[in-house]
């Protein structure tokens, strides 16, 4: 549309003849729009959304269903209806002014807020809805799937003709799609019926210019969106005007002359005297039953004029007629009026011109007015749209569920299109919260984990504590445009593992990402996330195998397929909660991935690969390097991500796999053989065809030393998902991990409860120490898998300063005493803690040995509680020494000093629990 044209009033008519427009008619005219327009439109997004709600209303018009909205109060909830398919979002005046007013003046429903509150939140919520749709775009989902048209509740339209206008115009730039204005006395809502008084509607006239001022404004601004006009006069029971014909059948006037006036008694117990003695009808009612022979004359005389003007009639053809509303008016001056579904049918009525939906508001259900109302509406209008709402009312017992359950399909069977419920957002998001706050309170770390983020994360589609990575797509995109920039994904990886081994991650949101699992979530919660790992560690595996059957990429494959085959059967069986889209996605991976790595793929040993157009896989930095048994090969996380990416496929004739040795000396080759050899027998339980560390690849310590190259942060990366291995051990020990850090390595993992446990892996123990004092724990519990006399020492310092302590079984040290503790039920407890320790802690890192894993798999199904035991142990007596162990924590805890201290049933927790 060009400027011109804008502001033509042919093109208004054009517009106003579309099929959106024709059904509407205008007591203005185009030429007046014209000249009220701006020079040039206004660009706005909400006309999209606004053809789409009327697009949803003529659908289930014409399929003659409904559409159910609930309200909605932020951008978590909002989605999460999208997400479920509801196709309209309803904002509602009471929520917001319940919670969220401009003013900061949350109370009750009084419609009493400034006029921008709603506008403010639909616009908030609108740009989310934005915001959402971009991502999904990126992401390769439907951008539209979040784009629900917004209605809102736009009450009286807050004052006289300009500030109703101003009003649709902030809607309209809001972003809603639809707005309902009603004839309520602005800023009064309802009241309590003690006082006679309930709700306070305006005269037919004031409705019908409110609506009229929103259609004009609407027209200014060329804008689609829907009116929906609301009646609540059902309800009402005063008007603050007599001066409207078309409510004379409803004003209600004292027809026994009494002394006072009803205002004179307002605030006296005679007030209900008065009432009853004054006998309130209508004027035409109380004029037929006094003077019935003149009935006819009276109603002829007196069509179209209001109360005033017939009382004059009435009063000519019978002078000693007596009825007056004045006299019965509150002290507010209101009149009293019969509120009923008539009323609400002439008024929607009068204003069906310029509405596209017609309401008439109540209190709960009642299908017969409801019949009333859309038989007499479509009489007149027929296939107009209709709208309902529920707020409540029905029975708690359950005693109508069945009535309750059928009224949308009756609703829409007589053309209603539109039911919202507009208490359903703040309650339902008070019900949420409220559980979470409950299990929080209770469990601390713990009953958010389980409550929160795990279901949340689980997903499908409801993992929001994630949001921030897929939007980061956002982030790239325009870095990417721009040229140059910080990757969020950066910020993503590291955030991602604060919560790591408690989540179960999106597929999407990994397959950008070289972030790393942590093991005891292999199997049951992230497979995908597993396989970066594992594709890194068996880059190195593949180039280190010359035979093709032994191939580990072959054997992980495989035993990748068996997992996620089983997971799939498991999941059909409704007993695990991983996805199978992320399962597929994987193995799609790996296949993908083991087209390109094949062991004749493997260069020489020590030879720097070239590029060469022959070979699939090409070096951008063509540097090779040698493992301990000088044929292996590791490359970056990042360069296998860009395996995954399926927004950039592979183009294998361009030779597009691009592998990047993560290392570039001899040495770091050796330490990155050595990690890969240990995560890949830590994921799988398969035993890398060389290794370089133990004969049954327990992760020993490998004394990594991280490399200064390029890749230091990645590899920093590779050491916090071992930091977050550990955390394991004292979640399943029924402790809060407050903290898990190292700053030199996995050597000096240290997790600590910020009460009184620390756990240790091998390494730098007064790195420990000084960390649990900081923590303000005064005691600790060590274990080390391995033990040396330095540690002793470290240990025995602890212990000096009154920590007891537990540490596994020394091979060559027998002498440890370094506990405070020494009575023998303390040192039996140590000891069985010890054995736990060694077998069961290592043996979980090995959790995933074949037949482990077979068992786990097969545990988690059958029975939640399993205990951390490694394939191939004795697990009676493993358990046995986990049982101990927990009951010398147990004895710990009860120690005076700690005894303050809350902490969840320690029995209770089972590894199963934790990552089922
Ligand atoms: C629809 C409504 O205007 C709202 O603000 O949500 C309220 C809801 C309610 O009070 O239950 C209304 O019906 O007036």
């Amino acid at each position: 549309m060009t400027i011109d044209s804008w502001r033509s009033p042919e093109a208004i008519k054009a517009w106003w003849v579309s099929p959106s427009q024709s059904a509407l008619r205008r007591p203005y005219t185009a030429e007046e729009v014209a000249a009220l327009r701006d020079v040039f439109p206004e660009a706005s997004h909400s006309n999209e959304l606004a053809l789409k709600l009327r697009g949803i209303f003529e659908k289930h018009r014409q399929n003659k269903t409904i559409n159910i909205a609930m309200s909605v109060l932020d951008a978590v909830s909002l989605q999460m209806m999208a997400e479920e398919g509801f196709e309209t979002a309803y904002v509602s005046g009471a929520l917001i002014s319940m919670t969220d007013t401009p003013t900061n003046d949350p109370g009750t429903d009084l419609a009493d807020y400034p006029y921008d509150a709603i506008p403010k939140k639909v616009k908030n919520l609108f740009r989310s809805q934005l915001l959402q749709s971009r991502v999904a775009g990126l992401s390769g989902g439907d951008p539209n799937k979040s784009l629900m048209p917004i209605i809102a509740d736009a009450d009286s339209g807050h004052g006289f003709n300009t500030a109703t206008m101003k009003l649709v115009k902030l809607m309209v730039q809001s972003g809603a799609s639809g707005f309902h204005i009603d004839d309520l006395l602005s800023g009064t809502k309802r009241f309590d019926r003690k006082d006679g008084i309930y709700y306070v509607v305006v005269p037919v006239s004031e409705l019908v210019r409110r609506l009229t001022a929103a259609r004009l404004q609407l027209d200014i601004m060329g804008s689609e969106a829907v009116i929906i006009a609301r009646s609540d006069v059902e309800m009402g029971s005063h008007v603050t005007s007599t001066v409207d014909p078309r409510d004379r059948p409803y004003v209600l006037g004292a027809t026994v002359a009494l002394p006072r006036d009803y205002s004179s008694m307002a605030t006296s117990p005679e007030k209900e005297k008065w009432l009853a003695e004054s006998k309130l009808a209508s004027l035409d009612d109380a004029f037929k039953a006094a003077q019935p022979k003149l009935f006819e004359e009276f109603t002829t005389k007196t069509q179209d004029l209001n109360v005033s003007e017939a009382l004059r009639v009435a009063n000519n053809l019978a002078p000693e007629f007596y009825w007056s509303t004045d006299a019965a008016r509150t002290i507010h001056g209101w009149y009293p009026y019969r509120g009923c579904v008539e009323a609400a049918i002439d008024r929607v009525l009068a204003c069906a011109d310029v509405a596209d939906v017609l309401w008439s508001c109540v209190r709960g259900y009642d299908g017969k007015p409801a019949e009333q109302f859309s038989t007499a509406i479509h009489k007149v209008h027929p296939g107009k749209w209709l709208a309902y709402n529920v707020t409540g009312g029905f029975p708690a017992d359950g005693s109508m569920d069945e009535e309750i359950k059928a009224i949308p399909q009756k609703l829409a069977s007589l053309g209603y299109v539109w039911q919202f419920l507009p208490m359903s957002g703040i309650t339902s998001l008070g019900l949420g919260v409220k559980r979470a706050a409950r299990e929080i309170k209770a469990n601390g770390l713990f009953g958010y984990i389980d409550t929160c983020s795990r279901p949340a994360a689980a997903g499908p589609d409801t993992s929001v504590e994630w949001w921030w990575k897929p939007m980061g797509k956002l982030t790239d995109a325009a870095a990417e445009a721009i040229g140059d920039g910080l990757s969020f994904e950066r910020v993503g990886g590291k955030l991602f593992w604060r919560d790591q081994g408690f989540s179960v991650d999106d597929h999407s949101m990994l397959d950008d990402s070289d972030v790393l699992p942590v093991p005891q979530a292999i199997v049951t919660s992230r497979p995908h996330c597993c396989l970066y790992i594992t594709l890194w560690a068996f880059t190195y595996l593949t180039a280190a195998s010359d035979n093709e059957d032994s191939n580990p990429l072959t054997r992980i494959v495989n035993q990748f397929q068996a997992i996620f085959s089983r997971l799939n059967a498991e999941r059909q069986m409704g007993s695990s909660k991983a996805k199978p889209r992320a399962s597929n996605h994987a193995m799609a991976d790996l296949e993908r991935v083991s087209r390109h790595l094949r062991p004749s793929d493997a260069g020489p040993a020590t030879t720097p690969r070239q590029p060469s157009s022959e070979s699939p896989v090409t070096f951008d930095r063509p540097q090779a390097f040698t493992t301990g048994n000088g044929r292996g090969r590791a490359f970056s996380g990042k360069t296998v991500r860009s395996v995954f990416r399926e927004d950039l496929p592979l183009d294998e004739s361009k030779g597009d796999l691009q592998l990047t040795p993560i290392a570039q000396t001899r040495e770091e080759g050796e330490n990155a053989g050595t990690w890969a050899e240990a995560l890949t027998s830590l994921f799988l339980g398969s035993k890398p065809a060389t290794s370089t560390t133990s004969s049954d690849c327990q992760l020993e310590p490998p004394s990594i030393r991280y490399p200064e190259s390029q890749d230091h942060d990645w590899w920093r990366r590779v050491k916090e998902a071992y930091d977050g291995g550990l955390k394991l051990l004292p979640a399943l020990l029924g402790t809060n991990t407050q903290e898990s850090s190292s700053n030199k390595g996995i050597e000096n993992a240290i997790i600590a409860d910020n009460s009184s446990t620390i756990f240790s892996s091998d390494g730098d123990l007064s790195a420990a120490t000084s960390r649990t004092r900081a923590l303000g724990s005064d005691h600790s519990l060590a274990a080390s898998s391995a033990y040396s006399s330095e540690l002793t020492e470290s240990w025995s310092n602890v212990a000096d300063q009154g920590t007891p302590l537990i540490t596994p079984p020394s091979e060559d040290d027998t002498s440890d005493d370094s506990s405070s503790e020494d009575s023998s039920e303390f040192l039996e407890a140590k000891e069985a803690a010890r054995a736990w320790w060694s077998k069961g802690f290592n043996g979980n890192r090995r959790l995933l040995a074949p037949s482990a894993r077979e068992k786990r798999l097969s545990d988690i199904s059958e029975d939640s509680r399993v205990t951390p035991i490694s394939s191939g142990e004795d697990d009676a007596t493993l358990e046995k020494a986990r049982v101990v162990t927990f009951q010398s924590l147990e004895s710990l805890q009860s120690q005076p000093s700690l005894q303050e201290v809350k902490r969840p049933n320690l029995s209770s927790i089972s590894l199963g629990e934790i990552v089922a």
